[in-house]
């Protein structure tokens, strides 16, 4: 009996001494009952497991294989999970969910020059951009993003909130030709927006500064020039609205003679680093151009809908090779982050439009919420797959609910069932940013209160419009 005991003591010691020393240790260890990688050598692993360390995916295989050869600390498992990338948002205005509802069913003409620049101009300072800033980053944690643009003010303002909240970022301060929130107008937004890349390059990894001319009809060419200039030499990335309703295609035409994408091609502005947000109304010639230049581009199917800007040829440029991703637009004229709602849209809109329900299938839908987006914004080297080398950016898709029951085909459910709601686990870069959905990096219950004081702020204070 006592050497029975004895034995069994010997035994567990040998194990835990011996047994597991063959198991390397990393970080953690996430699970999925299906992972669904975006990586073409093995697209979805049932049961399987992703071991982290540093930040970084170090291995990924059958949770049975991971186990064996990995030993963490931290476990996540995957039960009534599905594990992916985590989702990447390539055009919004994030802090403008404090302005979410205050003016709706208007076309974007009309809500911009009349209701949101003078919203802007009256409201967006510091305090704004911290506080909408936070409220956007509880809002896409919630819903499984991981990386989001951030096309808006105060850059360095929103980059710190971004550190804290823990999410990856490409932060592109706007510049504009006339008066924006704390500047004159192009000269002084366009010199602090290079000041905060030159600032902002290589100092937070999470953090990808970047330059935004807003739009062909608000950006004169010579200053688009500029910001394509700057671009190179800061070696940032550069995005931009394009194309985005018929009324600029004509404006443009009108004032240049040529079609918006010509026109930025005849300035030598269309190049890998761009990435465009919108792109409705391109000719054929100019989609083609487009993939020639390696221009990315980014549809917010909500946006467009919402604003009746119409129908962006998406399924012409995925054909045609452009590298195409999803995006919200700003919470102003969506009205939420939700990237769920951008991949269902997408997924239903151009089969709709094109009357043929092969156009744009779930995968294809699924891939632009994640890799495809990861490419258009030129960071496909570290985010928007699960493989071996890339940053630890996932979500786990908890498939428990009645929306989601039966399962037969998870990527069908992603697309086409699954809701924000069903986010349960966010992680960036290593760090667990939410789980059970309940997110560690924001003080939800404070940034509310914030957020409502504002709102209140501007209910009581705006101008009204003419
Ligand atoms: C100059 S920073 C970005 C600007 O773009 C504006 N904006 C928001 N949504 C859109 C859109 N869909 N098209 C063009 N501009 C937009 C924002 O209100 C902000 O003034
Ligand atoms: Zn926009």
């Amino acid at each position: 009996m006592l050497i029975a005991f004895t034995g069994q003591v010997a035994l567990a010691q040998y194990n835990y001494r011996w047994g597991n020393q063959h198991r390397q240790r990393v970080e953690m260890i996430v699970g999925g009952d299906f992972v669904v990688t975006m990586n073409d050598a093995q697209p979805v692993i049932k049961n399987g497991a992703v071991a982290i360390n540093n930040g970084k995916i170090v291995a990924l295989d059958t949770e049975d294989k991971i186990l064996a050869a990995y030993r963490a600390s931290k476990r996540l498992p995957g039960e009534g999970k599905v594990l992916m990338p985590g989702l990447v948002n390539g055009h919004s205005h994030t802090a403008m969910v404090l302005f979410r509802g205050l003016a709706d069913d208007l076309s974007l003409q009309d809500w911009l020059q009349n209701y949101i620049f003078p919203a802007e101009g009256q409201f967006v300072n510091e305090n704004f951009i911290r506080v909408g800033e936070t409220l956007a980053c509880w809002e896409m944690i919630s819903g499984g993003t991981t990386t989001f643009v951030d096309m808006y003010f105060k850059p360095d303002v929103a980059a710190r909130v971004v550190e804290r909240c823990g999410l990856r970022a490409v932060i592109a301060p706007s510049s504009i030709d006339f008066p924006s929130p704390g500047f004159r107008g192009w000269d002084d937004a366009f010199a602090a927006a290079v000041d905060f890349v030159k600032r902002w390059k290589g100092r937070n990894p999470r953090i990808i500064p970047a330059l935004a001319p807003h739009a062909p009809y608000t950006v004169s060419p010579e200053h688009l020039t500029q910001a394509i200039q700057a671009a190179r030499q800061y070696d940032v990335p550069l995005t931009i609205h394009l194309a985005e309703t018929q009324t600029e295609v004509q404006d443009i035409q009108q004032r240049y003679n040529a079609t918006p994408v010509q026109h930025l091609e005849n300035l030598g502005f269309l190049e890998s680093r761009v990435f465009a947000a919108h792109v409705v109304w391109p000719n054929e010639s100019e989609i083609a151009l487009m993939a020639k230049r390696g221009v990315g581009v980014i549809h917010n199917p909500d946006s467009n809908l919402k604003l009746a800007s119409g129908f962006a040829p998406v399924p012409a440029m995925v054909q045609a090779g452009i590298q195409v991703g999803l995006g919200t637009d700003g919470a102003a004229s969506n009205n939420d982050l939700d990237m769920w709602e951008a991949i269902r849209l997408t997924a239903l809109i151009h089969k709709g439009k094109s009357l043929d329900p092969t156009t744009l299938p779930a995968k294809t839908v699924l891939r632009m919420a994640t890799l495809g987006g990861a490419e258009a914004l030129g960071l496909a080297d570290k985010i928007g797959a699960i493989k071996v080398g890339l940053q630890a950016d996932l979500i786990q898709v908890d498939l428990t609910s009645a929306h989601l029951t039966p399962l037969y085909d998870v990527i069908s459910h992603l697309v086409y069932a699954a809701k924000a709601q069903d986010v349960d686990t966010v992680i960036v870069d290593g760090q667990v940013l939410m789980s059970e959905r309940q997110v560690f990096t924001v003080n939800t219950e404070q940034i509310r209160r914030e957020a409502i004081r504002i709102g209140e702020q501007i209910q009581a204070e705006l101008r009204p419009s003419n």
